[in-house]
């Protein structure tokens, strides 16, 4: 993907044939700030051209006019300017999925060749290696080493497999080894990544919540000042002045939030190509907005503070069991397990000599995070039944809670010595698993992780923005507390399973807290659907994706980081261009307002702070700095305003230092300026 932020020139030339295409009065009224200043401008070119009729002097009518225009066109651009980024963004996106072909298994099993964009949900793909994945989907069968560079920029062949947290693919990215069959879970042109096209793109965006909220009380503001622009006539009556309604018009416009409400859209679009420039798929502009907000973070532990890939490295029997045994009933448990740890438990019994296969008539009973074990049970044992006196004979590994649980429901007893073999395991941030047959529980394989170098960091940054990081995982307390005080987690919750992740997510949210989560699992996926900002990775599976509001395409889930940056950054930039804008039409009123009145009201003119002579040049000179003003900030509303890792309230305070106080000193020195040279030019 094209990472580069910075605006081509071609960019700039068709936001600028945008710009005034978007002056079409449908399109106008989508910013009722503005859509004041377009009227404004329609009526100010009409008494322009009935001055000019009547050969009265025009000059200022037309000045007036042609600034107004200039002050919705710029408003126009800094729209279309952000908008044309993103379609430059998303053209390299779009590439990937142009033109792919598929070939599609029937039921009969015969295979077909099909373009890319005939199929449909649920069809069946077969994909060979050194092809293009011609649709988003779920790998099925077999297991892949995928190129996703054309999506990410990353050249690292990433694996996925089939029934893995992993097991996700994407249109466009090359199969480098394996023979997969892939489900088609998105049909073309309906992917999580069309949708993020068309948003950065501008074709199918929706103002936020907040934006909504703000367009409501700029609206509002703008009619309060058209009111009071209402009533100045009567006022100069009073005072025996007939004012120009050319003056109120730019009057108007230099009060109303014109630079907020120009910038506004150019702010949420630069929100949105950050995020994609990081990778991240948001599936709206509320999901972004809402990551600025976060104060809270759950993350799991397997596979996002640690690698995830859960090795098995020792077998630990209990004392009067031997290593043989422990590895023979450990095997036994895993054959069938597809999971990595128990295809790890086989690799490490086979690298020790065991042989050991799998019995006739076994019944695999699949790892599943609610009861956290995996094994077998022999059915043929099972229909001999209890009168006959034999046990049923079956092989599980385990969460060490969970199997103790299951032993002692089976009558079995737990050997005292097991506690300090399992504490041993997990004090070194290792995870434990306990191994038990009919007859007892025979010890421990240990599983180690390998924790993500530079996490530390990332939860220290985190929590200078305010934000806590809290360790879900389903592993024991004490393998949990050990990788916690390596990550410099802020607290963990251990042993929980699916719904407790849910629970904590719902209490945290309770308490007021604006809760985000990170997972990939189809375990996952509920506790996604409750957070306030779920990010599913990439690689995870498609419940998980369909769940949470935000994919990481670099399946990376400490990018939460980013989200959380990329959504203050954007609350941010409104917060302080809006504080900005206001300060502005405050100033402007006591620089206009004393100038108009100041010829004929002596009184009045002692508040002429500027000492700006004719009234004509003083409105003028406002209107100008109203306009230029908008695309001065474009830049900034597009960058968005430096964030800090600093405390929310004294970033709040530095930046009503900044654009308040520096908002409403600048309208003064500018329009002096802007006033001087426009005397000297006359
Ligand atoms: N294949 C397996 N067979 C048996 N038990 C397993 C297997 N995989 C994991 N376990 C046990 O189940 C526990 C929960 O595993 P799971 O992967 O669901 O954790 P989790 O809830 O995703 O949390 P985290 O990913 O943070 O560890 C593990 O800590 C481990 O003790
Ligand atoms: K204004
Ligand atoms: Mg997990």
């Amino acid at each position: 993907m094209n990472h580069s932020m910075r605006i081509s020139a071609s960019a700039v030339r068709t936001a600028s044939l945008d710009a005034w295409r978007k002056l079409a009065p449908g399109l106008a009224i989508k910013s009722p700030v503005m859509f004041v200043v377009w009227v404004g401008t329609v009526l100010s070119f009409g008494m322009t051209v009935q001055r000019l009729a009547q050969g009265e002097p025009y000059g200022f009518a037309l000045c007036t006019s042609l600034i107004l225009f200039f002050t919705v066109w710029f408003a126009n651009f800094a729209e279309a300017i952000a908008e044309a980024r993103g379609r430059d963004q998303a053209a390299s996106l779009k590439a990937t999925r142009r033109d792919l072909t598929a070939t599609l298994r029937n039921k009969a099993g015969q295979l077909t060749q099909v373009n890319a964009s005939a199929l449909k949900n649920g069809d069946l793909l077969v994909v060979e290696a050194g092809q293009l994945i011609p649709a988003d989907g779920e790998i099925v069968l077999g297991v892949a080493s995928i190129n996703e560079s054309a999506l990410t920029g990353e050249s690292a062949p990433v694996l996925r497999e089939a029934g893995t947290d992993h097991s996700g693919v994407i249109a466009g990215t090359m199969l480098l080894s394996g023979h997969i069959e892939v489900q088609v879970t998105a049909e073309s042109g309906h992917s999580f990544l069309d949708k993020m096209i068309r948003l950065v793109e501008g074709t199918q965006r929706q103002k936020t919540p907040n934006e909504l909220a703000l367009t409501v009380l700029l609206a509002a503001l703008t009619l309060v000042f058209l009111l009071a622009v209402a009533t100045l006539p009567a006022m100069a009556e009073f005072v025996g002045i007939t004012l120009d309604p050319l003056l109120l018009i730019a009057l108007l416009v230099c009060l109303i939030p014109t630079t907020i409400a120009g910038l506004l859209p150019a702010i949420g679009i630069a929100g949105m190509n950050r995020a994609l420039a990081a990778n991240l798929i948001a599936k709206s502009g509320k999901a972004v907005e809402v990551a600025g907000d976060i104060d809270t973070l759950l993350l799991d532990k397997t596979g996002t503070i640690t690698f995830g890939d859960r090795q098995a490295t020792a077998f630990l029997p209990l004392p009067g069991v031997t290593q043989t045994e422990l590895v023979r009933v450990a095997v036994l448990s895993s054959l069938q397990d597809p999971t990595p740890e128990g295809k790890s438990v086989v690799k490490l019994a086979r690298d020790l000599g065991d042989v050991t296969t799998l019995p006739i008539d076994a019944e695999f009973v699949p790892f599943s995070a609610e009861t956290r074990l995996s094994g077998l049970r022999l059915a043929a044992a099972e229909s001999s039944g209890k009168d006959s006196g034999f046990a049923h004979a079956f092989a599980y590994k385990g969460a060490s809670d969970a199997i103790r649980r299951f032993a002692l429901a089976q009558g079995l007893a737990v050997p005292q010595a097991l506690d300090g073999i399992v504490s041993k395991v997990a004090q070194q941030g290792a995870t434990p698993l306990v191994v038990v047959s009919q007859q007892r529980i025979l010890g421990v394989i240990q599983l180690s992780d390998v924790i993500k170098p530079g996490v530390a960091e990332r939860f220290a940054k985190l929590r200078a923005l305010g934000v806590r990081t809290v360790m879900v995982t389903g592993d024991n307390p004490i393998t949990a507390g050990a990788i916690a005080a390596v990550a410099g987690v802020d607290d963990f919750v251990a042993e929980a399973r699916p719904e407790d992740k849910l629970a904590l997510i719902r209490a945290e949210q309770a308490k007021g807290h604006l809760v985000a989560m990170v997972g990939d699992g189809t375990n996952d996926a509920p506790a996604l659907a409750q957070a306030d900002v779920g990010l599913a990775m990439n690689s995870g599976t498609q419940a998980a994706k369909d769940a949470g509001n935000m994919v990481d395409l670099d399946s990376d889930p400490t990018k939460l980081l980013a989200v959380v940056e990329v959504g203050k950054q954007l609350l941010i930039t409104r917060g302080a261009l809006t504080t900005f804008s206001l300060a502005n039409d405050v100033a402007k009123y006591f620089v206009i307002i004393p100038a108009v009145f100041a010829a004929s009201m002596p009184g009045i003119g002692l508040l002429n702070l500027m000492q700006l002579p004719d009234p004509q040049l003083a409105v003028i000179s406002a209107l100008i700095f109203n306009a230029v003003i908008i695309p001065i900030l474009i830049p900034l509303a597009l960058k968005g305003v430096a964030i800090r890792a600093i405390s929310a309230e004294k970033l709040l305070r530095n930046n009503l230092l900044i654009y308040g106080l520096g908002g409403l000193l600048l309208p003064f020195a500018a329009i002096k300026l802007i006033d001087l040279g426009l005397n000297w030019m006359l």
